[in-house]
């Protein structure tokens, strides 16, 4: 057929910090669009191989503060940079563990290449270093999250050619 219908019907997961719509499917690639309460924090994630995921992100409505890290390297700091809509498409490679505050009630779209695999995905917990930046503003994270490793090191902001092109 010329225009197959693909057989995959979106999924929705709800919990206390929003939603996550699992829009397509397969186990080579996914497209998911989550939304955030303002306050929530996501993260920091990151899928170990051999289920490595890039991720393609896009804030679609209000804003975040998005922080990403190599936990392999213990010099490397935790990047963070504020994204909304005007912002585009970012690419976060799969070595980053990668994560994100909501300013703003948020919707935020994301394409991953390479499978969701729940039993390889690292949770890293950042929480102290970010609600400090924050000037003492609690956090709403996931019991997952609550129970990430701790990853100690300090927050940077990223210069803006970082964001775009060293996160690959
Ligand atoms: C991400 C994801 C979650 N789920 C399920 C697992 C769980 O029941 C529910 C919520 O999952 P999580 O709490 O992991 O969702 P969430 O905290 O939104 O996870 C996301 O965080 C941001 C920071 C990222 O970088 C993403 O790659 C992803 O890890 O949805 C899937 O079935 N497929 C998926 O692809």
């Amino acid at each position: 057929m010329l225009f197959p219908r693909l057989e995959t019907a979106p999924i929705t997961l709800g919990d206390d910090r929003g939603k996550v719509e699992i829009l397509y499917e397969t186990d080579r690639v996914v497209l998911k669009r989550s939304s955030s309460s303002a306050g929530v924090f996501r993260g920091l994630h990151r899928q170990i191989a051999p289920h490595l995921q890039d991720k393609i992100i896009r804030v679609i409505s209000g804003r975040i503060i998005d922080f990403v890290t190599n936990p392999d390297d213990p010099e490397d700091p935790i990047w963070h940079s504020e994204i909304g809509p005007e912002d585009g498409w970012v690419h976060i490679a799969a070595k980053y563990a990668h994560g994100f505050y909501a300013l703003e009630d948020v919707v935020f779209e994301y394409f991953c290449e390479g499978g969701y695999m729940e039993s390889a995905e690292e949770s890293w917990y950042i929480a102290p270093q970010v609600t400090e930046m924050l000037g003492g503003r609690p956090l709403l994270l996931s019991d997952k999250d609550q129970h990430g490793t701790p990853l100690p090191r300090p927050l940077k902001q990223a210069p803006d050619h970082v964001r775009r092109k060293d996160a690959e």
